[in-house]
C-alpha cells in the first residue's frame, strides 16, 4: 500500500497554471526527490501535499485518507506529516534546549538520543543568534521530529550548505528514517542531491512531472535535453552516430537518440580501430579527473579522464569505456 498517493493535482496561482494533472504515489520508508529547474512547481506541490495549499483540482491521499488543505481545515497542516520550508526561521532570543522542549511530544530519553543523532546536543544551551547555518537547519528538523511525523516533507534542506555538513544532514535523514520509521520526500533544485540520496527521482518542468525512475535511470536515460541537463554534461548523440564508438553501454538503454555522460567513453592515445579519431579541442580540470572535450569529423564529444598530460591540439581515440 503507498503511504502518499497524488491523483491530478492542478493548481492556478494569479491566474496562471503552476501544477498540471500531477499524479505518483510514494510507499513507506523510500526515500522520493522532486527536482527541476526554478520556478517548476515544486515547493507548491509539496505544500499541497503537506495541507498547506488548497489545490484547485485532484485530491491527495495519506494513508488512504484525503489530505484536507487550508480551506478544510482550521489549522493548516497534517497532523502526521511535518513540513521544513526553504525560508524557515527560528525565533529569536530563545535558547535552542527552549525551542525544541516546547515543541517535542517525545519521552525525554528518546528526546535526547534525537539531538544526538541529528549533532545538536552541544549547542542547546545557545541563543538561537548564536549558530550557524547548518546547525540552524539540523535544529530546525530537529524540533519537527520530535513531533514524531510519519512523512516529512523537506524543501531545500541541502541549499546553502557546504559539502560537509551537506553530509552531515544526509546522514542525518538516514538515521532519522531508521530510528523512527520516518518517511521522507525532498524538494530540490540542485538534482545532484537528489542522485546521492533518493531512491526515486520525479523531474518536473513547467508544473507538469516529465520523468519518474530510479537515480541510475534518470541520470542515464533522461527524457529530454531538459531532464538531461538538470544532473550534468552529456553528450548527444543518435543512434548510429553512438555506435561509432563501440557497443552502446547497456545502462543507456535501446533508444533513437541518447544523452551519454562523459564518463562513460575513454580516451586513448594510440590509434585503433573500434575508436573514433579527434583532436582535443579544450580541457578542464574538475578536482576529481578531468573533462576533454574533443572534435571528432562530425562533431563534439565531452569524455571525463583521469589523464591530465592531454592538451590542446592532441590526437586521441575516443570509444565507450567497457562496462559503462
Ligand atoms: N503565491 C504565489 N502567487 C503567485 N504566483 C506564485 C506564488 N507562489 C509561487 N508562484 C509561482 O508559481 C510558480 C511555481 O513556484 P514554486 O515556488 O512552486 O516553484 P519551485 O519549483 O519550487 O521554484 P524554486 O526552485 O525557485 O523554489 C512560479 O512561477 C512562481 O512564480
Amino acid at each position: 500500500m503507498a503511504l502518499l498517493k497524488v491523483s491530478g493535482i492542478g493548481k492556478q496561482l494569479n491566474g496562471n497554471v503552476v501544477l498540471q494533472d500531477i499524479s505518483f504515489s510514494q510507499k513507506k520508508f523510500r526515500k522520493l526527490a522532486i527536482v527541476g529547474e526554478s520556478g517548476s512547481g515544486k515547493s507548491t506541490l509539496l505544500k499541497i501535499i503537506g495541507g498547506l495549499i488548497q489545490p484547485d483540482s485532484g485530491d491527495v491521499l495519506f494513508e488512504d485518507k484525503h489530505v484536507e488543505g487550508p480551506n478544510e481545515r482550521l489549522i493548516p497542516g497534517h497532523p502526521q506529516m511535518a513540513y521544513l520550508s526553504q525560508h524557515f526561521e527560528l525565533r529569536n532570543n530563545y535558547r535552542v534546549e527552549e525551542i525544541l522542549e516546547y515543541a517535542n511530544t517525545l519521552p525525554e530519553s528518546e528526546a535526547q538520543s534525537l539531538y544526538e543523532i541529528c549533532h545538536i546536543k552541544h549547542l542547546l544551551k545557545r541563543k538561537t543568534d548564536q549558530i550557524s547555518g547548518g546547525e540552524k537547519q539540523r535544529i530546525a528538523m530537529a524540533r519537527l521530529l520530535t513531533g514524531a511525523p510519519k512523512l516529512f516533507l523537506l524543501d531545500e534542506p541541502f541549499s546553502n550548505l557546504d559539502n560537509l555538513h551537506r553530509n552531515t544532514l544526509r546522514s542525518v535523514i538516514r538515521a532519522m528514517g531508521e530510528k523512527l520509521g520516518i518517511t521522507f520526500l525532498i524538494v530540490s533544485h540542485d538534482p545532484a542531491d537528489a542522485l546521492g540520496w533518493a531512491d526515486e527521482i520525479i523531474v518536473m518542468k513547467n508544473g507538469q512531472i516529465i520523468q519518474q525512475d530510479i537515480p541510475e535511470t534518470v541520470y542515464r536515460q533522461p527524457v529530454n535535453e531538459y531532464a538531461a541537463g538538470l544532473f550534468g554534461t552529456y553528450n548527444v548523440f543518435a543512434k548510429t552516430e553512438a555506435a561509432r564508438f563501440g557497443e552502446i553501454p547497456k545502462a543507456y538503454g535501446n533508444r533513437k537518440q541518447y544523452f551519454i555522460r562523459p564518463e562513460a567513453f575513454t580516451l586513448a592515445v594510440k590509434k585503433s580501430k573500434t575508436a573514433v579519431a579527434g583532436k582535443v579541442t579544450d580541457v578542464a580540470f574538475l578536482g576529481s579527473g578531468y573533462e576533454v572535450e574533443v572534435a571528432l569529423p562530425e562533431s563534439m564529444v565531452i569524455v571525463r579522464t583521469d589523464n591530465g598530460d592531454l592538451k590542446f591540439g592532441d590526437d586521441v581515440y575516443v570509444s565507450f569505456r567497457k562496462h559503462s
